[in-house]
Formats: C-alpha cells, structure tokens, sequence
C-alpha cells in the first residue's frame, strides 16, 4: 500500500519539487525534505510545499550540542513537520531535549548508522562493531531517551523493531531489484524492507529520476 512511501525530493529547485510531488502524489504517503532542498529554499520553501496537501517529513539530521538542536527545532516548530530527524550519535541527551523541543504532533526519528556506510566506514571512524551492533546500540539509547524512532537500513530493521516493538522505522536506502545503488552500501528492496518492519521506506532517486516517475512509484507500489 502506498501511504509507507515517503519520496525524497533532493532538489534545490522548487518547481521540480512540485512537479514531481504533484505526479507522485496518488502513490505516496508523504513527502521527505532534506538538507539540499532546505538550504535553497528555507522554510517559505517547506510551507509551500506542505500546501499540496501531503505530509512533510523535514529531515534536517541534526547533530549538535542539546541545546543547539532544541532551539534549532523550537526555531522549526512553525512547520508542525510529521517527521524530523536527529543525529542518534549526538547521544542521549540531545535526543531529549530535541523531543521536548518539537510540536507534540511530530515524530522525532534518530538516524542510527547512515545507509550510505559498511562495516569498513564504521572502522575508519573508529567503530569497532559492524552496523547491526551499532544500530541496535543506537536504536536503545533513542528508546531509552523516549523520541518516537530510528532510521536504518532494512538489514537491520527486524531486529530493531523486534527490540523496540512500538518504535517508528524509517527504513531508506531502498532499491527495486536491479536498481542503481548510487552512494547506498546497505540496500533492500522496497518490499523485503516493508515485511522486515519498516514503518515507512524513504525513496528519491529510484523515483524522481525515472523517466516517468509516477509510473516508477506505481510500480514499487505494486510490489507492496
Ligand atoms: O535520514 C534519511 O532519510 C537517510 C538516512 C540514511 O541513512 N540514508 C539515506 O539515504 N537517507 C536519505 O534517504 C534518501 C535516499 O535517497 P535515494 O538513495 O535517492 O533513494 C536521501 O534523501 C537520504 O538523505
């Protein structure tokens, strides 16, 4: 079912923002704004696309000291986003106070170990465990620090939700069979991700750069 998709419009162009949300629209659940899309276009950016109508997932991944992201989200409130993201790795207090900091309506997700990272990435930055420990380490500590879920990849969401069975499961770094994996190390398929347990699946390139991107998204839909 298409509410789970959430499509990631990396663009700092606002048209094509639009353009391709308003294709899309009928076969997604809701729309991701990243750091590309924020930086151009800012929050008069963000409202003009939560005027179409879908929801917004604002994914900022922010990373600094507590209260630095409090009052970075306290500055976000009036966007009232459905998702925000934090930076698990700022630890457990930064996690808390970005809670207390966000609309009462928003669910605040921690990215555990980025998808576009293996096991020799963790090691070149010091992490001694490969990204399933890692995950499971992040993903109790975001529990623990009560925001309403991780981010990860699908070869870790099993056991996360298994661990955590009422947290929110961003899941991205997802690829139709065959897709092109671009800067993604850990990958799965839309589907495998979604009986895994992925509460949602972050999709951008293998949609917003098909040729016919709502004929892209009706087809991962159709293996949902
Ligand atoms: O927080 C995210 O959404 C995220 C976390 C992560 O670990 N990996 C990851 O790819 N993402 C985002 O998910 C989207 C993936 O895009 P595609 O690789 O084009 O499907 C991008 O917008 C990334 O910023």
């Amino acid at each position: 079912m298409s509410g789970c998709i959430y499509v990631a419009l990396d663009t700092t162009d606002l048209v094509r923002a639009k353009t391709i949300a308003t294709k899309v629209r009928n076969h997604v659940g809701g729309i991701k704004l990243g750091l590309e899309f924020f930086m151009a276009n800012g929050q008069a950016g963000v409202r003009e696309m939560a005027a179409l109508g879908l929801p917004v997932f604002l994914d900022l991944k922010l990373h600094d000291i507590p209260n630095t992201v409090a009052k970075a989200i306290q500055a976000l409130r009036p966007l009232d986003p459905a998702i925000l993201t934090v930076h698990a790795a700022g630890g457990r207090a930064m996690m808390e106070d970005a809670k207390a900091a966000a609309p009462p309506g928003t669910k605040v997700v921690a990215v555990t170990v980025l998808t576009s990272l293996d096991g020799s990435d963790l090691a070149a930055i010091g992490v001694p465990d490969d990204p399933h420990a890692q995950v499971a380490r992040l993903a109790n500590l975001a529990r623990e620090a009560g925001i309403d879920g991780i981010v990860c990849s699908g070869a870790e969401v099993a056991a996360a939700k298994k661990a955590w069975p009422q947290g929110f499961f961003v899941v991205p770094g997802v690829r139709p069979a065959g897709g092109d994996a671009g800067d993604q190390k850990r990958m799965m398929t839309p589907a495998a991700a979604r009986r895994a347990g992925a509460s949602i699946l972050v999709i951008g390139r293998p949609i917003t750069a098909a040729e016919d991107p709502d004929a892209a998204a009706r087809a991962i839909e159709a293996t949902l």
